[in-house]
């Protein structure tokens, strides 16, 4: 589809897929390559996960012979403050969808605490201790650089739990912070803010939701001034960032589309 629209060379890729199993499928291969990237270079790989409809599009990875589960280092871009086993948990979302299928050690992948759920400062705040334990001794940076974080996008534009107008868009310090009134249930919870997000190698936003996400895709591709939470995603160079959508939620968007390509 031609844009009218001029794009900067950083700017985001938007991989349009003709339904659920081929976006999981170039999903899963895109993932892969990352990871493979990441292990020829330091021997680990990063990821950022969310819930929602994320985990679906995850389970093209199953299958996929080239994942090297014990390199990777699993966290959650945003987690709901419910005890793990709870139908709202992002983590059980993800296990039930992927986990539960592959060979992952357990303890490379980094949960919320639940025994402080009732304490959500102090989550956060070892949530954020889990974070500088895992990236600070070994890239020594002043916010950690995820390989790749997947994110979602919500009807109002929200992403992991930055959601429209609230005062945690504006926080730069940072790297795991609490909300308790987030509009949409449950309202307790924790994410990472822009400064993690933006310093990321990659980031994906997975919007498989057909018709029911184009207003808000288009939103936030063809209207970035309107600074709706996703559109605030803007990861610094040298990282890049990436969106796969169906045929559905970029039906109404202008911006130009790319090939899919590894
Ligand atoms: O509440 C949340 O919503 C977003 C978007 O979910 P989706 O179902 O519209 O994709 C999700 O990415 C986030 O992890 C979750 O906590």
């Amino acid at each position: 589809m031609a844009s009218s629209h001029h794009q900067p060379p950083n700017a985001p890729a938007l991989y349009v897929f003709p339904d659920k199993n081929a976006l999981t499928q170039s999903l899963a291969q895109f993932i892969a390559k990352a990871q493979k990237e990441s292990i020829d270079r330091k021997g680990r790989f990063t990821i950022a996960l969310s819930g929602g409809s994320l985990p679906a599009a995850l389970t093209g990875l199953i299958a996929n012979p080239s994942i090297k589960w014990n390199h990777w280092q699993v966290f959650y871009a945003d987690e709901r403050l419910v005890p793990l086993d709870h139908p709202d948990s992002n983590h059980l979302a993800c296990t039930q969808a992927l986990f539960a299928h592959v060979p992952i050690p357990t303890e490379n992948i980094h949960t919320i605490d639940p025994a402080l759920i009732t304490d959500r400062e102090s989550l956060a705040d070892a949530y954020e201790k889990v974070l500088i334990h895992e990236f600070a001794q070994k890239d020594a940076a002043r916010f950690p650089v995820f390989d790749l974080i997947l994110l979602g996008v919500g009807p109002d534009g929200h992403t992991a739990s930055l959601f429209p107008g609230h005062a945690l868009l504006s926080e730069e310090d940072r790297w795991v912070a609490d909300i308790a009134d987030s509009p949409k249930p449950p309202s307790a919870r924790i994410t990472l803010t822009y400064p993690v997000l933006n310093h990321a190698a990659r980031i994906a936003f997975v919007a498989a939701g057909g018709v029911g996400k184009a207003d808000i895709v288009q939103a936030i591709l063809d209207r970035p001034e309107e600074g709706l939470p996703a559109a605030r995603v803007k990861p610094s160079f040298p990282g890049q960032l990436y969106w796969f959508v169906d045929e559905g939620a970029a039906s109404t968007t202008k911006y130009q589309r790319a090939a899919f390509k590894l």
